[in-house]
C-alpha cells in the first residue's frame, strides 16, 4: 500500500530509520491487537530479524467494531456506497479508525503494539477519493473527510499518527540507537 507507507515517511521523518519489505503474510482474523502481533511475529520469522508491521480497521459502532480488520475486503467488494447502506438500518452512523503497529524485536520475542484510534463517524463520499475509504469517513470536531483535507491536517490527527507517536515514545524511551546501513 504506497499510501500508508506515504503517510508512515511523511509522520516519521528521520526519526527510526526503516526499510519497507513486501511479505506475503497471512490476512488474520480477530481482534485487531491480536491480529498485529501475530502479524508482527509471522513477519519476525520470516525475515529473522526485528519487524514492525501495521494493519488498519474501520470499525462502525453500531456493528460492534466490524467490518474491523477486514475492511480491506469490504471495501474492494461493496465500495464507499456500500459502506454507507450497511448503517441504513441503523440511526448510529459513529465509527473510528484504528491502527495498529506491531513490534517484534526477532522471531522468538513477544511482540508489543501500539493502538491508534481517531473517533469519527461515516458519510457519503467527499473528496479525491486516492485513499480507501478516507472520503467516508469524517473525523469527529471536523466538518470534512479525511479525504477533504489537506494531508498534514490528517498527518496531525490520524488514527496512523497516533499509533506512530506511542511507537516513537517507546524506540526514545527504550534508548535504541540506529545504525543506517548506507549499503543497501
Ligand atoms: O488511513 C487510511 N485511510 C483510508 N483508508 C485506509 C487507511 N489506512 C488503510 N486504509 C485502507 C487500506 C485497506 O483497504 C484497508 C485496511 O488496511 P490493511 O488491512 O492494513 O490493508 P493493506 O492492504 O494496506 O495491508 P495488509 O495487506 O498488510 O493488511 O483500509
Ligand atoms: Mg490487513
Amino acid at each position: 500500500m504506497p499510501k500508508k507507507l506515504e503517510e508512515v515517511k511523511a509522520i516519521l521523518g528521520q526519526s527510526i530509520p526503516f526499510q519497507s519489505l513486501k511479505l506475503d503474510l497471512p490476512e488474520l482474523q480477530g481482534e485487531p491487537e491480536d491480529i498485529s502481533k501475530e502479524k508482527a511475529r509471522l513477519a519476525a520469522i520470516q525475515v529473522n530479524g526485528p519487524v514492525l508491521v501495521e494493519d488498519t480497521c474501520l470499525c462502525f459502532n453500531a456493528l460492534k467494531g466490524l467490518p474491523g480488520p477486514y475492511i480491506k475486503w469490504f471495501l474492494q467488494k461493496i465500495g464507499h456506497e456500500g459502506l454507507n447502506n450497511l448503517l441504513m438500518a441503523y440511526e448510529d452512523k459513529s465509527a473510528y479508525a484504528l491502527c495498529g503497529f506491531a513490534f517484534a524485536l526477532g522471531p522468538n520475542v513477544e511482540p508489543i503494539t501500539f493502538l491508534g484510534k481517531t473517533p469519527g463517524k461515516i458519510v457519503p463520499p467527499r473528496g479525491p477519493s486516492d485513499f480507501g475509504w478516507d472520503p467516508i469517513f469524517q473525523p469527529d470536531g471536523y466538518k470534512i473527510t479525511y479525504a477533504e483535507m489537506p494531508k498534514e491536517e490528517k498527518n496531525k490527527i490520524s488514527h496512523r499518527f497516533k499509533a506512530l507517536a506511542m511507537v516513537k515514545a517507546h524506540f526514545a524511551e527504550a534508548g535504541y540507537t540506529f545504525q543506517i546501513d548506507t549499503s543497501i
